[in-house]
């Protein structure tokens, strides 16, 4: 502490994206004297760069595929090609309207939390934080919430990848990307690409894509990937380098031992997401950082007990519905002292590739090595009637059940609106409906949450 003219209060948030957000609320509420500081927009990743921007997208891109198979609608659309800027264009005002909705700034005002925009917190004690225009703050708690950033792999010519966060940036559609990690920014960005009619390349050293999810997932979203003209190479060796060649950047990577070399108009890096803790004055504080995360324990307390961090900055669960937790949970440990997990461990997570997948619960091996009697019924999507009236036959849902076909382990689904299917199944699992009442459940006609039923009556026949 000592530092003369800081304004006081009970708990500093660093970063208004979705658990900062979230944490901030919840400190207010409970009475605390709150201060947000943030760096750039409120909102965070989600908003502004991630969830929102992918999801306008990916919309696009399904636009595309549905423009290239009307006529066999009887439907005659004479231009079938993206106008770029427009594209962004379009993203960029989708962006400002959700950020409409969410009214961050306003709520906070209502809420009695002073929010800083100014510039990068930084600690310079273990209470005290100072902004870049110099504002010094001081907080009895403070809670972490800075998110991630993109990275670059550390090989030459990195400088000349687009990190996701900058595609919008680029000044054309390339004709031919490389993508670079295949997990569910890289898979999601490939689909895009190749919706909108560029040739796509898409690199992983892992030994399979969306790496994350159930294998099944990873298998059907390769397939369908390959099917579409993707090329999906896997399990490579490394990367080498980038360097600028006449018209484009010339990627070189090893594959089974050999050298590769090839051209591309744009080569695209996701290949991770760490913490964004480069510039954060931790040395001062002795909050311990690994593996690019800051290490928290179960109550989302740091390694200094009244520094908390949530959302991305722990690197546990990196998405906006464990943020949102998270950052509520942190806030009550804070102000209350309350040793507060969040509620379950149900964490649904999908993606928009093409088809789509999702998935909640064990992945199908996992739950194997806790009870090898487990009992997994699937269904395919071809099975089921509206899918075949959607023209969306492609994928399947998986539910899977402990031996006694009792609780519902895991489900996981690749196929038309596989989100929003698991999400049901979430559901049913947060509120412990066995598999029996579940196949007893009335799903209207025609829904593809129907295959929930129809995969629930398959666990009880199993
Ligand atoms: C391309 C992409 C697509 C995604 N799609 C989805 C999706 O569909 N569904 C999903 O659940 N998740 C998705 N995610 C993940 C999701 O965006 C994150 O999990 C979520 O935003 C994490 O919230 P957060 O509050 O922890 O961090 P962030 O949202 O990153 O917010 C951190 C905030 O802290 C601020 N900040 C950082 N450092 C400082 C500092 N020193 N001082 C002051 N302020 C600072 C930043 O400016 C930022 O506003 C996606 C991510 C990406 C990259
Ligand atoms: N729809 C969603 O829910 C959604 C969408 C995007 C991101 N997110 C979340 O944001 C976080 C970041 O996602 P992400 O996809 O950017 O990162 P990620 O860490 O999930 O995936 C990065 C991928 O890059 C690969 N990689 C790393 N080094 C490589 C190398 N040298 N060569 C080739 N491949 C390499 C990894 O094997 C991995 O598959 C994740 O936690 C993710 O769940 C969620």
């Amino acid at each position: 502490m000592g530092v003369e003219s800081a304004d006081v209060y009970d708990v500093a948030v660093i970063g208004a994206g979705p658990a900062g957000t979230a944490a901030a609320l919840r400190a207010a509420e409970l009475g605390a004297r709150v201060v947000v500081l943030e760096a750039d927009r409120t909102g965070g990743t989600c908003v502004n760069s991630g969830c929102v921007p992918t999801r306008v997208l990916a919309k696009t891109a399904r636009l595309m595929r549905e423009v290239r198979t009307a006529d066999e609608y009887g439907i005659t659309v004479s231009r079938q090609r993206i106008d770029w800027p427009s594209t962004v264009a379009r993203v960029r005002a989708t962006v400002d309207r959700v950020r409409s909705i969410k009214r961050e700034a306003e709520r906070f005002a209502e809420a009695g939390i002073d929010l800083l925009l100014e510039g990068r917190a930084r600690f310079s004690g273990e209470h005290t934080l100072v902004l870049e225009s110099g504002r010094h703050v001081e907080a009895a708690t403070v809670i972490i919430c800075v998110g991630g950033h993109s990275r670059r792999l550390p090989v030459p010519g990195a400088e000349l990848a687009t990190v996701p966060d900058e595609v919008l940036d680029l000044p054309h559609l390339p004709e031919r990307v490389a993508v670079i990690g295949a997990g569910n920014t890289g898979a999601q960005l490939a689909t895009v690409f190749d919706s909108f009619g560029s040739e796509v390349t898409l690199l992983d050293v892992a030994p399979r894509v969306l790496m994350a999810s159930d294998p099944s997932i990873s298998q059907a979203v390769a397939a369908a990937f390959a099917e579409d003209g993707i090329g999906v190479h896997v399990g490579i060796d490394g990367v080498d380098s980038l360097r600028s060649v006449d018209h484009g950047i010339e990627l070189g990577w090893r594959a089974n031992g050999a050298s590769v070399a090839r051209s591309f108009d744009a080569v695209v890096m996701a290949t991770g997401w760490p913490a964004a803790t480069d510039d954060l004055g931790l040395e001062t504080t002795g909050v311990r950082v690994e593996r690019s995360s800051i290490v928290v324990d179960q109550y989302f307390r740091t390694s200094v007990s009244h520094i908390f961090a949530v959302g991305d900055a722990n690197g546990h669960d990196m998405l906006v519905q464990a943020a949102h937790f998270e950052g509520e949970a942190a806030a009550e440990n804070a102000v209350l002292g309350a040793n507060r997990r969040t509620p379950h461990h149900l964490l649904p997570a999908g993606g928009f590739t093409d088809p789509d997948y999702a998935g909640v619960g064990l992945a199908e091996p996992e739950a194997r090595a806790r009870d090898p009697h487990c009992v997994v019924g699937r269904v395919d999507y071809s099975e089921l009637e509206r899918a075949v009236i959607d023209d969306r036959e492609r994928g399947f849902l998986l539910l899977i059940a402990d031996r006694r076909r009792e609780l519902i382990l895991g489900a996981h689904a690749v196929g038309e609106n596989a989100v929003e299917v698991i999400q049901s199944v979430t559901t049913a699992m947060a509120a412990g409906v066995d598999v029996a009442t579940l196949a007893s459940v009335k799903f209207a006609y025609p829904t593809y949450s129907a295959l929930i039923g129809l995969a629930a009556r398959k666990l009880l026949a199993a």
